[in-house]
């Protein structure tokens, strides 16, 4: 199979979908990696490293696009990238759908079979979600000490506090991937953490491993406005697989919290969680004040850190890449629960469940939508 890598457009984004070794892999197993021009200088692999793995480095996007049966990724397809969609071109990528109708219908029209990392399941995991939300969750705590500094426009605290004074609070909302990760460094930094959860086989694990260095509590409205009211930092990190993030934090538990406190929506990505959150931010403007508040929206945080997330998300993908490449797309789908869980739009039909209904589309389960169709290979 030809395998395309782009390099990825959306703003600071400096991951890359394949490393050096991994275009050695697909060598090895007799496919053919074209890989764009610079792609990898963000994540500090260059040209010449893919070259000497057996790739080959294509100057222009369109060509790489046009020439591949099957088009790695990071981050969702960008509207200039629409143009380059046809039928029966495989995606491998984040896509999160339910926050992006326009691509949604872009796939949908243009046949593409387009596979989500975010949805692929395996025994009700997200291997290729998981180390994402590991850098991500990672990252919230210390970007959200680093903006509560009077000079980034917080209200001047230290999480730790010092002896005397009181340590900042961190409050957490969704404690799988993301709010582990996020309360492991908040934890580390000395805060007062407080995590909530729907889930109470969750927050029993997180009292094993955490004990009493955190405060655990059931995520209902009124433990949600009450932890909110008095957070310096609240770190968003829920997640409904596929589907649309609920609104939890109204604006009104927003105007209750104090001048200067932090939010970091790491969930943004599938829409938020946050009422007051009206836009996704970018790396080069990742904030914005409302209600005395400072937001932080970023929809794809571990592009700040590269070379970490690069390879930590290869070295989840690629294993599922190198099936996709050696079965085809269509056998791939058939033959792995995992990758089927991971198909979002096929031959013209979304067939991700929450995805078709969030976003109003009728819903055609992968294997059906196989069914009758010669343009899926
Ligand atoms: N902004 C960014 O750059 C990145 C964003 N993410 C996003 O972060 C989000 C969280 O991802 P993960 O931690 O991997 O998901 P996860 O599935 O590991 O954890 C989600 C948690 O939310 C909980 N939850 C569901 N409904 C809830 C509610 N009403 N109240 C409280 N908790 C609730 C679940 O029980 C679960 O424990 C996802 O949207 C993911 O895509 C991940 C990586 C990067
Ligand atoms: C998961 C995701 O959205 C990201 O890594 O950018
Ligand atoms: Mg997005």
């Amino acid at each position: 199979m030809r395998i395309g890598i782009p390099k990825e457009i959306k703003n600071n984004e400096n991951r890359v979908a394949i490393t050096p070794a991994g275009t050695a892999d697909f060598v090895r197993a007799g496919h053919q990696v074209m890989i764009e021009q610079g792609a990898g200088l963000g994540s500090g692999f260059t040209d010449q490293e893919y070259v000497v793995a057996g790739g080959e480095i294509k100057e222009q996007a369109a060509s790489i696009w046009a020439e591949s049966d099957m088009i790695m990724k990071v981050k969702e397809p960008l509207p200039n990238e629409y143009d380059y969609f046809r039928p029966g071109l495989i995606l491998f990528t984040y896509l999160h759908l339910a926050a992006e109708p326009a691509l949604a219908k872009a796939l949908i029209e243009r046949q593409v079979t387009a596979i989500a990392y975010e949805t692929l399941e395996v025994n009700g995991t997200l291997p290729l979600l998981t180390p994402m939300s590991e850098v991500a969750g990672r990252m919230s705590a210390q970007i959200g000490a680093q903006l509560l500094e009077k000079t980034e426009g917080g209200k001047g605290i230290l999480l730790s506090g010092v002896p005397g004074v009181s340590r900042g609070k961190v409050v957490i909302i969704g404690g799988g991937t993301v709010g582990t990760n996020a309360a492991k460094i908040a934890i580390g930094l000395g805060a007062d953490v407080t995590i909530l959860d729907l889930n109470l086989n969750r927050l029993r694990q997180l009292d094993d491993i955490f004990g009493n260095q955190i405060h655990t509590l059931v995520s209902s409205p009124s433990n949600i406005a009450a932890a909110v009211a008095s957070a310096d930092l609240l770190i968003c990190a829920v997640l409904i697989p596929g589907a649309k993030a609920p609104t939890l934090v109204s604006e009104q538990m927003v105007t209750t919290m104090s001048p200067g406190s932090v939010i970091v929506d790491v969930a943004i990505d599938q829409g938020g969680i946050v009422e007051t959150i009206d836009h996704i931010t970018t790396h080069d403007e990742p904030t914005y004040v409302k209600h005395g508040v400072v937001h932080y929206a970023v929809a794809n945080m571990p592009g700040a850190v590269p070379r970490t997330s690069t390879v930590a998300l290869t070295n989840a993908t690629m294993p599922y890449a190198l099936q996709l490449a050696s079965h085809g797309a269509a056998a791939a789908i058939r033959g792995s629960s995992s990758i089927r869980s991971a198909v979002n739009a096929l031959n013209g039909h979304i067939t991700y469940e929450a995805v078709a209904r969030d976003l109003g589309h009728a819903y055609v389960p992968a294997g059906q939508a196989l069914e009758n169709t010669t343009t899926v290979q």
